[in-house]
């Protein structure tokens, strides 16, 4: 399988060449040459080896063919749990993809794509991944390639704009990792990032590349747990699933669409965004209109200009159609409390979205098939938000628990591509690795 950028200018492009470039260099994103067709997959149960058939197509070919199952294994170890939510409401389910070492669902796409960097950096020369992140990527990413040779992390993070939770623990991770918290928005920071990337001596001098999920080797892994989910949904119940999917960057709500393109069984699908509103209005009146992003209580999804309408949009006649909706903070407090209150099941504020749009849907429509309301992150990252609201504490996870007890330390740094540039030349990353 060959890829191809959004805009046209690169074609025929190798897997291996596509995940290091990270973005094409005429600005657009990479995108396979087709869309394989893969149908049902059988054994859902165990998701490395489900992941491994169906990214087999997009790998076929290419130099990193033979990494593919180590990647599957290091990405799906973590468990997939779907989960009731409430009796009365038993067609809504819980695709809990916060079960990995950071608690949230980037973990995935992390721990695959890192593999696979680390493998491309080692068998070449080293990598350095800029990461920007408004909360829950920066995380993953630094958890994926602490002690890494071959690849490198920055992570740029937008100052007072995460939880402080998200905040320790984008920043507590060891060499090569390195976190700058930048004065600005998520946008700001994703913007530098690309004007790294398109800034051809600064990238070439240090072999820059992306863990974001303009990267396509993050968009990979995010598919193939989506389609397990729903193969194991469909082999239960004989319908495919609903799928309700908090969105900022797009990254996951793509995935999904472009699953199901495949053959995979995937019913309805609905994005949900935080009150940032370029995808619905787009949705309502066609226009798409990127803005400044605005703060959010669900913040990992204050996005203003989603990297991954493009791939939306250069796919839209291929990948069917879908729903928007958009869930205000107003909203997503209402629906934690109601969904803890009746059935004792917390949501964080990302995934409340994904319930609050379940609500919403026409009571034929809820029970038309079994939905799963892709729930992004575990609630104990946004204590600060969740416990004021339920009145009780949030348990972590052993994993959650032990960053707490970790040091962190990040680089104050205004939203400017030199002082980046600066940060980059004056920071052997590698070096502190060895
Ligand atoms: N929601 C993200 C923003 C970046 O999205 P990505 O999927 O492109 O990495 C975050 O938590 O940082």
């Amino acid at each position: 399988m060959k890829f191809q950028s959004t805009r046209g200018e690169h074609q025929g492009i190798e897997l291996a060449d596509a995940i290091r470039l990270g973005a094409a260099p005429d600005g657009g994103l990479f995108l396979p040459e087709g869309i394989p067709f893969v149908g049902e997959i059988d054994g859902a149960d165990d998701t490395p080896a489900f992941a491994e058939a169906m990214l087999q197509p997009f790998f076929a070919g290419s130099s990193l063919e033979g990494e593919l199952a180590s990647a599957c294994r290091r990405a799906f170890a973590q468990p997939l749990p779907i989960a009731p939510v409430d009796n009365a409401r038993p067609t809504l389910r819980s695709l809990e993809l916060f079960h990995g070492p950071t608690g949230a669902f980037k973990d995935f796409g992390a721990q695959f794509l890192f593999s696979l960097l680390d493998t491309i950096g080692q068998r070449s020369a080293p990598l350095t991944v800029l990461a920007a992140t408004s909360g829950d990527t920066g995380a993953a990413v630094g958890c994926a390639a602490e002690g890494r040779l071959g690849a490198s992390a920055v992570i740029l993070f937008p100052e007072g704009r995460v939880s402080a939770y998200q905040a320790k623990q984008i920043s507590c991770w060891t060499a090569p990792v390195q976190a700058l918290e930048v004065e600005g928005d998520f946008d700001d920071c994703q913007r530098l990032v690309k004007a790294a990337f398109q800034d051809r001596a600064l990238s070439e001098r240090h072999n820059l590349t992306s863990a974001n999920s303009i990267n396509i080797g993050r968009l990979m892994p995010q598919m193939a747990y989506i389609a397990a989910a729903a193969t194991r949904t469909y082999r239960e119940t004989g319908e495919k699933p609903g799928f309700i999917i908090p969105t900022g960057n797009l990254g996951h709500g793509f995935a999904a669409l472009y699953a199901r393109a495949m053959g995979l069984p995937i019913g309805p699908v609905i994005l949900v965004t935080n009150a940032n509103p370029a995808l619905s209005e787009w949705h309502k009146s066609g226009t798409y209109t990127p803005r400044t992003s605005l703060a959010t209580i669900a913040n990992a999804m204050d996005v203003g200009a989603p990297s991954n309408f493009e791939r939306l949009q250069s796919l839209s006649d291929q990948l069917g159609t879908f729903g928007v909706e958009l869930v205000d903070d107003d909203a997503i407090k209402a629906r934690i409390v109601a969904d803890y209150r009746t059935s004792g099941y917390l949501w964080c504020p990302h995934s409340a979205t994904a319930a609050e749009a379940f609500a919403r849907l026409p009571e034929a429509e809820q029970k038309a098939r079994p939905w799963l309301a892709c729930a992004t992150a575990h609630p104990y990252k946004f204590a600060d938000v969740v416990e004021p609201l339920v009145g009780v504490s949030v348990t972590p996870t052993p994993a959650l628990a032990a960053i707490d007890h970790r040091s962190s330390r990040a680089v104050p740094m205004r939203a400017s591509l030199d002082e980046l540039a600066r940060f980059l030349g004056t920071n052997d990353i590698q070096e502190d690795a060895a």
